[in-house]
């Protein structure tokens, strides 16, 4: 018989959004006529935009002509049309502050994240923000990169906690962290909704760069700052070039979630400690273990990062902010503190000295209303329910009447 990965067997409870899933199946099992609205999952409701969709069509149409027909992006046609996306990013979404050949286009970032794990491999350390996307620390137990969890500390040993909480503006006080070889940071974030400033970033670039750190800097809800001075990508901070990689993806503001195009950024100054060229590994791990992203996906992307697609993208993410809006509007009328929900489609309301699953729970059964409870996203999220102002506005004022209703 096989033995089982050891890592995986250190993981203590199944990813955190099928189980809102399976909470939501046995609610709908004991009351099967329930309307239930979800500020869950961030997952997005809205339509593809029109140029959007007529990019995809094109290339549908251009697959079923033999001439058009491109397969693996070996062939040159194919390698004309990623190179064209790749300006596109570099252009339209870095202003050109990154080269197209810096940019690697895939299936989005949680994936970008799991073949990183394979880069870097199990002989690193590694700081996440806590709380945090949950794919940072599950991804680093799997591949083997921490210790044992510790039912004591109820978390992994050997990941460098950086706790984000309302007394450090959710943003790691670095002179508490211990150096590491990887820095995960995610901004706007996720689940809390703070945004790092430019001092900030300047700060965790330099405490990078001095203890020969790289940072792994998610950039997924970019599209979603909207107040200026606010950096949208680590690489408008000086000697980021030396020490980060970006991942980010039109998942959340092109309404990709389904269609898959995300990309990550690895600079040609970035190095391993020997000197090798970081971005060269890079190139050859996704080389082997991955064919690229659907060639429909990425004239969709092509179009979406067009001066038109840019502005329908601008309108999606302006209906999302306007829910965010509502939601922390009402949140605030309840008397309940919230963050974020300014320049991120995340809202994180404090429910001080209760345990956010049971929170969770109350919310469900007593409004029909999913969150995600703030503890699913590590030991600081405790006390903490995230709102995700993905849905419909109908939805959005409908689930915010009856927590008015049910919180009161
Ligand atoms: C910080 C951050 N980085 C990457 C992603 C995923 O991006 P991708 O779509 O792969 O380009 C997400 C998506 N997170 C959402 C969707 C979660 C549920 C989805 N099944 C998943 O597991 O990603 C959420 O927190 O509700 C994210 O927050």
């Amino acid at each position: 018989m096989v033995k089982r990965n050891e890592n995986i067997a250190k993981l203590q409870a199944g990813y955190l959004f099928p189980e809102i899933g399976r909470r939501k199946k046995a609610l709908l099992e004991k009351e099967p006529d329930a309307k239930l609205i979800s500020l869950g999952i961030g997952n997005t409701t809205e339509a593809l935009s029109t140029h959007i969709v007529e990019g995809l069509h094109k290339e549908v149409t251009r697959l079923g002509t033999s001439e058009g027909y491109t397969g693996y992006d070996d062939d040159a046609q194919a390698q004309a049309f990623l190179d064209k996306l790749k300006t596109r990013i570099s252009n339209n979404w870095y202003n050109g502050i990154i080269s197209p050949e810096e940019i690697i286009v895939s299936d989005g970032s949680k994936p970008d994240c799991g073949r990183l794990f394979f880069l870097f491999g199990n002989n690193v350390s590694v700081a996440v923000q806590d709380p945090a996307y949950p794919v940072y620390v599950d991804g680093s137990v799997m591949i083997g990169a921490t210790g044992n969890y510790n039912s004591d500390t109820e978390e992994f040993d050997g990941i460098e906690y950086m706790r984000c909480t309302e007394e450090n503006d959710f943003f790691p006080d670095l002179s508490k962290v211990k150096r590491t070889d990887l820095i995960y940071i995610c901004s706007p974030n996720n689940p809390t909704g703070a945004v790092a400033t430019k001092k900030e970033l300047k700060e965790l670039v330099d405490f990078a760069r001095k203890n020969r750190s790289i940072i792994i800097f998610d950039a997924a809800y970019s599209e979603f700052i909207r107040e200026k001075g606010l950096p949208r990508s680590i690489f408008e901070i000086e000697g980021a070039r030396e020490c980060a990689i970006e991942v980010s993806s039109l998942s959340k503001p092109a309404g990709f979630t389904g269609v898959r195009l995300g990309w990550t950024i690895v600079p040609k100054e970035l190095k391993f400690d020997d000197g090798q060229s970081v971005g060269k590994d890079w190139q050859r791990v996704v080389g082997t273990l991955f064919n690229g992203s659907s060639n429909i996906a990425q004239w969709g992307a092509i179009a979406a990062l067009s001066e038109t697609g840019l502005s329908e993208i601008k309108e999606t993410v302006n209906y999302y902010m306007e829910n965010a809006k509502i939601i922390k509007n009402g949140l605030d009328g309840l008397g309940i503190k919230t963050f974020g929900g300014v320049n991120s489609p995340y809202i994180w309301a404090a429910f001080p000295g209760k345990k956010s699953w049971d929170v969770f729970e109350d919310i469900l059964t007593k409004a029909h209303v999913v969150t995600t409870p703030g503890a699913g996203f590590g030991k600081a999220g405790e006390g903490f329910v995230r709102f995700s102002a993905f849905g419909k506005t109908s939805d959005i004022k409908e689930a915010v009447k009856r927590l008015q209703e049910n919180l009161k």
